[in-house]
């Protein structure tokens, strides 16, 4: 039986990953980690199911990682890092699914990943991380004559921008072409930007309503486009896919993974 934590625990992913982790027959949910200032702290962990767990959301990162063997943290860039610091202490494995890290930042998870078991992946889901192998073929494919842009769009709570997905699909392509991400990347366009610069990678960034999360890649050519498309009507794959890197992690003592590892889709 899995001994899991949720950070995060009354956000968008917090709560369908409490959900499946109550109705999960290998997992007991064991704490649920809210920020200092959050309304929620003191209530039961379930409550917004209507249901009565006796997990009751805390703020007290230390006495919840001390009885949890995994953490699935879902939050902000500065709450994952608090709690990686408690978690190398506690030896709590970290599902980190948070995006919007800084280069910094993810140099502590490698840091930190020597003597600790981490999965952190911008998308849990199986099907956006068979589409990143789809992408290194096609780009493999389609690398000369074909400009590539990457549109995704997502709710209008996100406050991240590319979507880690994206930035995720950008850096498979350029692997897959022999560039560097920050080489090719272009951001943002305004005003009198000139022609396409060849060889670019373009991202475009779509805030709205409800959207659960959609990524296509656009291959343009002279008198065709390719694109290949993922979109995501609920969070359930998210939170799945969380589950399985946790049962990943059962076996690894220390190391920085990632979805890739978990599906064997690593090659
Ligand atoms: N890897 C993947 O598969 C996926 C990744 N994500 C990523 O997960 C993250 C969360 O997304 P989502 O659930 O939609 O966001 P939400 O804003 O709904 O949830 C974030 C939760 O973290 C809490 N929080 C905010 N700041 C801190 C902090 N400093 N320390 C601890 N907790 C904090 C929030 O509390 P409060 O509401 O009070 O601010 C909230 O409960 C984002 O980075 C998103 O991009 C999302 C979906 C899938
Ligand atoms: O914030 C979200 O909602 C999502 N964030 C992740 C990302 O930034 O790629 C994954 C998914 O697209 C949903």
């Amino acid at each position: 039986m899995m001994k899991i934590a949720i950070a995060g625990a009354t956000g968008r992913m917090g709560k369908i990953l409490i959900e499946t982790v109550l109705k999960t027959p290998d997992a007991q949910l064991v704490g649920a980690l809210e920020h200092a200032a959050s309304e929620y702290l003191g209530q039961d962990a379930g409550a917004f199911l209507g249901q009565t767990t006796g997990i009751i959301i805390s703020d007290n990162i230390a006495q919840v990682l001390e009885g949890a063997e995994y953490l699935i943290d879902f939050t902000r860039p500065e709450g994952t890092m608090a709690h990686l610091e408690v978690a190398k202490k506690t030896g709590t494995k970290m599902i980190i699914g948070t995006t919007g890290l800084t280069a910094e930042q993810i140099d502590s998870l490698k840091i930190a990943s020597q003597s600790l078991a981490i999965i952190f992946a911008p998308n849990m889901s199986i099907g956006v991380n068979a589409t990143f192998k789809l992408l290194e073929i096609a780009a493999k494919m389609l690398n000369q004559g074909y400009d590539i842009e990457v549109i995704e769009a997502h709710h209008r709570h996100k406050v991240d921008a590319p979507s880690g997905t994206a930035l995720r699909m950008g850096e498979v392509i350029a692997d897959a072409l022999g560039e560097k991400l920050a080489d090719v990347a272009v951001y943002a366009r305004e005003g009198h930007t000139g022609e396409r610069r060849a060889g670019s990678i373009g991202f475009a960034t779509i805030r709205g309503g409800d959207i659960v999360g959609d990524h296509t890649v656009l291959f343009a050519g002279e008198g065709e486009r390719i694109e290949i498309s993922h979109k995501s009507s609920s969070r359930q794959s998210y939170a799945e896919g969380a589950l399985r890197a946790a049962r990943f992690l059962q076996t690894q003592s220390s190391g920085l993974y990632d979805m890739q590892d978990v599906l064997g889709l690593r090659q």
